[in-house]
């Protein structure tokens, strides 16, 4: 029965932010019935916003006057169920509402443009034109274990195989692109769509010219393969996740936000380096991009694929218990050999004239012989600027940040120094500013002052930075990456900017100078992400076989380190991850830490430490009885950033189940208390949070 105008009810989900206590879906009038999942744009308060119509039970007549839908989204088709229900569960597992969370990862146009204006969007897809035709590509024949971990993915998808999370445990340079490429193949040809993740918008170009060069020929229709990450202009964006929404894109490839690609044939979800922090978001609705790929291929029964060299203690852990199946990849392409770690013991370095604690005579002469034979190098440093501090030698003054707890970083080539964390700059001072004295020196070094010192060291040599200062425009990093790959670069510096994912070919050597800082940090996962980042620093030598072959010298990595016996060295120098996995997760389920717990962290900041810890302590006295437990507020590893302090606690519970429930309470209960704390200018729970 159709019913009479203005009379039906509508939940729709806006972005009122949570803290103003409108935390669900909001009531309107409608003149008639909308399917769940159409846009609309509502009124609230004094402002006009996006709004999704949710799906609900049929509403009861609240007995007053409810605003009106103000326009309906006509031309565009709704959002699927399973789209609302991957938004329902993030924004409740993540402890949002869902009209924050959908706010946040729309295309943000989509907020701009009126019913006509995204209408003339959409006529403009349909006019792209198709691209030319290309002559189908040559694939190369899997190497054996490659076939295998192919073979287990298409049982999946073909259905032949019960539906389970696959882990590609394979090293560095095994292969497994073309695993993910193989598996993609075979859900496009059972007509669905794939989404490939990877953790970084650098790593978009490379994997989109693989990919296309792979399937234009299979889908030449226009938009059949895009990209989703927040490089892409506005307009590309909306274009692209249009193509997506209405099925088009058959293939999707994006960084962390395009996990909530709207993807109504989705048949495959590829997650590449899926131990990589950057797949957690780190502001707003804090997402595991990671762990809702594996709660979306779950919820819709279709296979999803995590590959690391050096996996997730998580999914390691999953894939020991059972709940993942490892395919394993151990081999490199061509048989070549890992690179041989060695072990450089600063400890053991007979003082020298000229020698520097990053750039020993040993190293430079090591990367002096490689320059002769013609070959590429490697200078790894994760640092960035020309030194990580100012000094003044006759007062002790340090170039410290005035708004943070931080030093501000010297940046040679600009004469600056900026704080990396406020991004407070100044001139470099002529002088100590504090008493006079003209001799300020610089103290440790970043990439920009390796960089100037291995030009010194090494005339004639073509020396290359990348790192985000050098990258800052446009089509830098691709220009610079290119000229590596062209073989105009001898000595590449960089920071991990340059040690993820790339197919260097010529590379044969690599050195990281200075990686001890993480052994001994106060975060429980600075092991793993330290061996994480050495193993792909390292995988980056001697990547192709051919040269091996051809009488090359061998792939090899120096670690220069003062802690050579430590256990997470021996391990890298053995490419042993098992061992290191091993070995980590033996200690954190001591520790009962995870994946043995589950933690949720609640961040707090005021202008003082004081009000910060005041509501986080308040926060713990709100959960008498309860099945958590609540550790004692403590700073923030960077206590002041921009003259706001930083505080923290932490709270963990045996089972997800628990946290889960604890957190759904208790988020209700801080936003009122938080009505008590007027010093408090911001608060956030992060579940699983990963930088601790
Ligand atoms: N079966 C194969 N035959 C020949 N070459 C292959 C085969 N599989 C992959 N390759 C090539 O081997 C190289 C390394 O593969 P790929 O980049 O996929 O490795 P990876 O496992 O992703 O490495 P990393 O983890 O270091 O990024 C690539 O240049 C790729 O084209
Ligand atoms: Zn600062």
């Amino acid at each position: 029965m159709a019913e009479p105008a203005g009379s039906v009810t509508l939940q729709v989900a806006v972005d009122a932010p949570q803290h103003s206590g409108l935390a669900g879906p909001l009531d309107y009038a409608s003149e008639r019935a909308l399917t769940p999942g159409s846009l609309v744009r509502v009124p609230l308060g004094k402002r006009e916003l996006l709004g999704i119509v949710w799906p609900s039970e049929s509403q009861p007549d609240p007995g007053f006057a409810l605003k009106s839908v103000a326009a309906v989204f006509d031309a565009l088709p709704p959002l699927n169920d399973e789209w609302c229900r991957l938004l329902d569960f993030a924004a409740g597992y993540y402890q949002r509402s869902v009209g924050e969370l959908a706010s946040a990862v729309l295309p943000p146009q989509l907020r701009e443009l009126s019913p006509e204006q995204l209408a003339a969007r959409l006529r403009k897809l349909d006019r792209k034109p198709a691209s030319a035709a290309v002559a189908p590509p040559v694939r190369p024949d899997l190497a054996p274990e490659q076939a295998l971990a192919v073979q287990r993915l298409q049982a999946q998808i073909a259905g032949a195989e019960a539906i389970k999370p696959a882990l590609l445990f394979g090293v560095t340079g095994s292969g497994k692109t073309e695993v993910y490429l193989r598996a993609a193949e075979a859900a496009l040809a059972a007509g669905r769509q794939v989404l490939v993740l990877v953790p970084e918008i650098n790593l978009t170009p490379q994997l989109e010219a693989r990919f296309t060069e792979r399937f234009a020929a299979l889908l030449p229709q226009p938009l059949a393969i895009v990209s989703l990450h927040s490089g892409l202009t506005p307009a590309q964006r909306l274009q692209n996740w249009l193509a997506a929404h209405l099925g088009r894109a058959r293939l999707v490839l994006g960084t962390r936000l395009a996990v909530f690609a709207s993807l109504p044939d989705l048949g495959l979800i590829v997650v590449d380096e899926e131990h990589d922090p950057s797949y957690k978001q780190q502001d707003g609705a804090r997402y595991s991009a990671r762990d809702l790929a594996v709660w979306r291929a779950h919820d819709l029964k279709v296979p999803v694929v995590l590959g690391s060299a050096t996996p997730s203690l998580e999914s390691w852990q999953h894939a020991e218990s059972g709940r993942y199946e490892r395919l394993t990849l151990a081999s490199r392409i061509g048989g070549g050999a890992l690179p041989r770690v060695r072990l450089f013991d600063m400890k053991a370095l007979p003082p020298s004239a000229g020698v520097t604690t990053a750039l020993t005579a040993p190293l430079l002469a090591e990367l002096k012989a490689r320059l002769d034979r013609g070959e590429q190098s490697l200078v790894f440093l994760n640092r960035r600027g020309y030194a990580p501090v100012l000094h003044c030698g006759e007062c002790q003054w340090k170039s410290d940040c005035p708004h943070c707890s931080a030093w501000r970083v010297f940046h040679k080539r600009d004469r600056t120094l900026r704080c990396h964390h406020c991004g407070f700059t100044e001139r470099v001072p002529r002088a100590c500013p504090n008493c006079g004295n003209h001799d300020i020196a610089p103290i440790g070094r970043g990439t920009e002052r390796l960089e100037e010192q291995l030009a010194e060291a090494l005339p004639g040599a073509r020396v290359l930075r990348i790192d985000a200062d050098s990258t800052r425009r446009k089509g830098e990093l691709e220009a610079q990456l290119k000229a590596v790959h062209d073989g105009e670069v001898d000595i590449l510096v960089g920071t991990q900017m340059v040690t993820k994912g790339h197919d260097f070919r010529r590379i044969r050597f690599v050195a990281a100078v200075n990686p001890d800082g993480a052994l001994f940090s106060s975060d429980f996962r600075a092991p793993e992400r330290l061996f994480a980042l050495l193993m792909q620093a390292a995988g980056r030598a001697g990547r192709d076989a051919e040269q091996d072959a051809g009488g090359a010298s061998p792939g090899e990595m120096w670690v220069q380190t003062w802690h050579r016996d430590h256990a997470l060295y021996q391990a890298l120098a053995r490419h042993d991850y098992v061992r290191f996995a091993k070995d980590q997760l033996a200690e954190r389920q001591s520790a009962g830490l995870p994946p043995f717990a589950h933690l949720a962290l609640l961040r707090a900041e005021a202008r003082t430490a004081e009000a910060a810890k005041a509501f986080l302590s308040a926060a713990a006295e709100l959960m008498h009885g309860e099945n958590v437990l609540v550790y004692p507020p403590v700073p923030h590893a960077v206590a002041r950033v921009a003259d706001v302090e930083r505080m923290q606690m932490l709270v963990e519970a045996s089972q997800r189940g628990r946290l889960q429930t604890f957190l759904r309470s208790w988020v209700p209960a801080l936003i009122a208390l938080k009505r008590d704390h007027k010093a408090v200018l911001r608060w956030a729970v992060d579940v699983d949070p990963l930088s601790i």
